[in-house]
């Protein structure tokens, strides 16, 4: 492969980038047809690749890192750039469990036979080429290619440019852990090049080599990806969450769910980004809320009833409704009634996560139905937005597009199906 090979040998980017995808092709007719045990051994041989190349792995997200210090990238970025020995331990075992994972491929999703005798079954396969546009956190390199490979496919992976050596080091690890078992070189292909014009080419789909792309990031990646991808897109997008506290809402349970949802980690797609407080339960529940954010640390951006709760309440501008802060930082508003909370989330959200406190099950089923979110949840935390906590394993992120695959995407969502029909020799009238 690839990772080996990759040094840019082409003299633009266009011209490699289709090379990558040529050879993507090909790698993916022979993964559909690898049979699931051999996958599986070739993820347990690439996480004990990965385990024998920690140290070249820590040298390589050394000099990232170097490089991202010298750049001034803030501590949180820093953070989720940063790879240490239990780090690399973790996304090995990652590897372990996706080989652990029942085989996606070759369900039969559904089967009937028709009047005139023929047989039709509807059976999972492969997507095929799966492009994977994604963010500086090197172990993302590690679970995106090990999920397309595990659902039968190839992956051309695009990294996030200040983790590259990082990336590099990990793809060729596990790349020389999975050609061991016989799978091709060129299943997961890292593109060696930082220059964007790679995800041009790729959002164009490669002259027809890829057939989804799976774009992984906030704002700057979302406009490139509306204006320009050509191919089907899982869109993995910001989110911008909201938990709305119904007027029926418990206030113990209110207050330890939007604190979870807001601070358990601030820098993830399901962090709530804003609180939304019914205006018949404001009077009881709002000065809590915030007085719990504000002393957890949380900086409080409000409306005027919000301001008038709390000094250290800051006004809240029409910007505030549509930023992701990934950070210690919630925007909160008094809405009136329901209706203007499904408003509120439809006109400034990101259909990702949203959260309906109530005891309310009318109002609660209603939140649900009109919410049109990836994930829409009554009760609990938007934090469990994740491929875990859902029980699929492990995730490549949280779809927030329409495709079939919307919400934490696994294995399962990383196929798709075709018709198997048997017949007798039926002939049609
Ligand atoms: N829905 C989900 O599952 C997830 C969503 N996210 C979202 O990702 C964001 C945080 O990630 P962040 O580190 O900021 O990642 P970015 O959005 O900055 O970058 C992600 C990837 O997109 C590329 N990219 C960004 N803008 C462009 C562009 N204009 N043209 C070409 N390539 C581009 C980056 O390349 P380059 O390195 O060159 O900048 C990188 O490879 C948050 O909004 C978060 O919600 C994160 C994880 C999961
Ligand atoms: N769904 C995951 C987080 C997704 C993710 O990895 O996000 P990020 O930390 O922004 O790259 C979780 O809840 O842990």
């Amino acid at each position: 492969m690839s990772v080996l090979s990759l040094k840019p040998r082409h003299e633009d980017v266009d011209a490699l980038m289709r090379e990558i995808g040529r050879r993507a092709r090909a790698a993916a007719r022979r993964m559909a047809l690898v049979p699931g045990p051999t996958k599986d051994a070739a993820l347990r041989e690439a996480a004990s690749s990965l385990r024998d190349a920690s140290a070249a792995i820590l040298a390589a997200n050394g000099a990232d890192l170097d490089e991202a210090r010298a750049k001034g990238l803030p501590a949180a970025s820093l953070d989720r750039l940063a790879l240490n020995p239990a780090r690399i331990e973790a996304i090995a075992e990652a590897l372990e469990s996706i080989a652990g994972l029942p085989d996606p491929l070759g369900r039969v999703l559904a089967t009937y036979e028709r009047p005139n005798g023929l047989t039709i079954e509807r059976v999972a396969t492969p997507l095929g080429v799966v492009g994977v546009i994604f963010e500086s956190r090197p172990n993302v390199t590690a679970d995106a290619g090990a999920l397309c490979l595990k659902a039968g496919n190839a992956a051309i992976l695009r990294a996030g440019s200040e983790s590259h050596r990082s990336a590099t080091a990990i793809a060729q690890a596990m790349v020389e852990g999975l050609t061991r078992h016989g799978l091709p070189a060129d299943a997961i292909q890292l593109v060696p090049t930082k220059d964007r014009a790679a995800v041009g080419a790729m959002l164009t789909g490669l002259d027809g080599a890829i057939d989804v792309i799976v774009p992984r990031g906030g704002k700057s990646l979302v406009a490139r990806v509306q204006d320009e991808a050509r191919v089907p897109v899982f869109a993995h997008l910001e989110g911008i969450c909201h938990v709305f506290v119904h007027a029926g809402a418990d206030l113990a349970m209110a207050r330890s769910i939007v604190r979870n949802s807001k601070m358990r980690r601030t820098g993830i797609c399901g962090a709530a980004e804003t609180l939304l407080v019914d205006r018949p339960c404001a009077g009881t529940h709002l000065g809590p809320l915030v007085t719990d954010l504000l002393e957890a640390g949380c900086a409080v951006r409000g409306d005027a009833a919000t301001q008038a709760v709390d000094p250290r309440v800051s006004p809240a501008t029409e910007e505030d409704w549509r930023t992701e802060y990934l950070d210690a930082i919630i925007s909160v508003r008094v809405v009136d009634g329901l209706e203007a909370a499904v408003d509120h989330i439809e006109t400034y959200g990101s259909h990702h996560t949203e959260s309906i406190l109530t005891e309310d099950r009318a109002a609660a089923e209603r939140f649900m139905a009109e919410v049109d979110s990836a994930i829409v949840i009554h009760n609990a935390s938007t934090q469990f937005a994740d491929g875990g906590e859902f029980g699929f394993g492990a995730e490549i992120g949280i779809a927030t597009g329409r495709m079939h695959a919307r919400g934490p995407v696994g294995v399962e969502q990383l196929t798709t199906f075709k018709y198997r029909v048997r017949g007798t020799g039926q002939i049609r009238p």
